[in-house]
């Protein structure tokens, strides 16, 4: 299935991968909706897209007023073909130091958000029984590592929660597609929430010599046409997808020993 000139719904679009996914979609002529919080970041990404582009902002955790977000999404261009839920916050901080506060933001912006849109867009999906539920998730969706307790259960669950969608709802068309990023060059790790819920501020080395946003986007859309149950989409932090099924013991002391913070 080609992405051309399909409508497709991007959260997160306002920096990193959403705004790299945009300006992939927008060369091959889909329609795009492009929903995060910045309303001016937001317009600036829809600048540098084509005319047929439209702006919904929402912050993710009103999940409470979804099912008005989603009506508005569908009024912009009559039907939506593809969502990609995009949108989420890191984490870098132990267990033992982190409010538990952080940990419920994490798993409402990054699971509970997720669910909330989907939910919402579903009977829409079922309605033309066709529609593709994209959802980035992480190789933290898969295994874990230190510093992302929150961000790594959150991830996980959103794993949980799509593959039974796809069991339930392929009679109905309906397909969903788990992306699982290594490092990518966005200010992910920037954002990503302390202990007592601040902000990081700083890079991580790890990040800093990830994908480039471009490369990413193009590999990530090229899974999405191509109905893939799940893509690890990084460089080689991907085998420990592999490690973690055949060997977790290897990979658990691999990743002590790699210190990735
Ligand atoms: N960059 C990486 O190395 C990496 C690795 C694994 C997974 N991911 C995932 O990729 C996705 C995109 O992240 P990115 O790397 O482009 O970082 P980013 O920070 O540039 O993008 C995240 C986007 O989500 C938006 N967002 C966060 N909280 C929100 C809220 N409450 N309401 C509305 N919008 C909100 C941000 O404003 C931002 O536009 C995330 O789900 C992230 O977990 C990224």
């Amino acid at each position: 299935m080609q992405l051309n000139d399909k409508i497709i719904w991007i959260t997160g679009a306002s920096s990193g991968i959403g705004e790299g996914l945009a300006y992939v979609l927008a060369k091959k002529n889909c329609k795009l909706i492009l929903s995060g919080r910045n309303v001016f970041e937001l317009e600036r990404v829809k600048a540098n897209c084509n005319a047929t582009t439209e702006i919904l902002p929402f912050d993710l955790s009103d999940f409470d007023h979804a099912k008005e977000h989603v009506a508005k999404a569908i009024a912009l261009f009559g039907k939506i073909d593809v969502l990609i839920n995009n949108g989420g916050i890191s984490q870098r901080s132990l267990i033992a130091e982190t409010d538990f506060a952080v940990d419920k933001k994490l798993i409402e912006v990054d699971y509970l958000s997720l669910v909330a849109l989907t939910k919402a867009l579903l009977p829409h999906f079922i309605q033309k029984q066709s529609g593709h539920f994209v959802a980035v998730t992480s190789l933290m969706g898969k295994f874990g590592s230190p510093y992302r307790s929150g961000y790594c259960g959150a991830k996980h669950a959103v794993h949980g929660f799509y593959d039974v969608l796809r069991m339930e709802h392929q009679k109905d068309g309906i397909d969903v597609t788990l992306i699982c990023p290594g490092f990518v060059q966005t200010n992910l790790a920037k954002k990503s929430l302390t202990g007592d819920g601040s902000l990081q501020m700083t890079d991580d080395q790890a990040t800093k010599n990830g994908l480039p946003v471009p490369v990413f986007a193009s590999r990530m859309i090229k899974a999405i046409e191509k109905r893939k149950f799940e893509a690890y989409i990084g460089r080689k932090e991907v085998l420990g997808v592999y490690l973690k099924r055949l060997f977790p013991r290897l990979l658990h002391y691999s990743v002590l020993r790699s210190k990735v913070r």
